[in-house]
């Protein structure tokens, strides 16, 4: 059976609830947008396969539920990450104010980052 994918990157989306890190994750892996929030529970993942100069990459991108009361279990997939997206909502001051919350969140777990700020 052919090789389905040459590497694997396991990335992670963080953010406040409903700052629509599901519905960036639906767009890029099903090109589907959907206008209901329904609340992550815990995480969940998807997955997608690009070619990149000839060579298979399988992109995991896990999606953590924003709301505090399933931190507990979310921060335990930071350490597996190999990249973390911290997502706020532009419409949103407060969403990204917290972005320095979830930023130290990452530091606490021993994580060394450096990431792009994308609007
Ligand atoms: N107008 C607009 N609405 C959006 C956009 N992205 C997401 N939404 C809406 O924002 C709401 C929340 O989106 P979700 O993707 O479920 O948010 P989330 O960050 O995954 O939320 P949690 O799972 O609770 O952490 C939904 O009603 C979406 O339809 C966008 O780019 N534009």
């Amino acid at each position: 059976m052919a090789k389905q994918y040459d590497v694997l990157f396991r990335l992670l989306l963080i953010g406040d609830s409903g700052v629509g890190k599901t519905c960036l994750l639906c767009r890029f892996t099903d090109n589907e947008f959907h206008s209901s929030h329904i609340s992550t529970i815990g995480v969940d993942f998807k997955m997608k396969t690009i070619e990149v100069d000839g060579i298979k990459v399988r992109i995991q991108i896990w999606d953590t539920a924003g709301q505090e009361r399933y931190q507990t279990i979310t921060k335990q997939y930071y350490r597996r990450a190999q990249g973390i997206f911290l997502v706020y909502d532009i419409s949103s001051e407060r969403s990204y104010q917290h972005i320095m919350k979830w930023v130290s969140d990452v530091d606490e777990a021993s994580m060394a980052v450096s990431f792009p700020e994308m609007n």
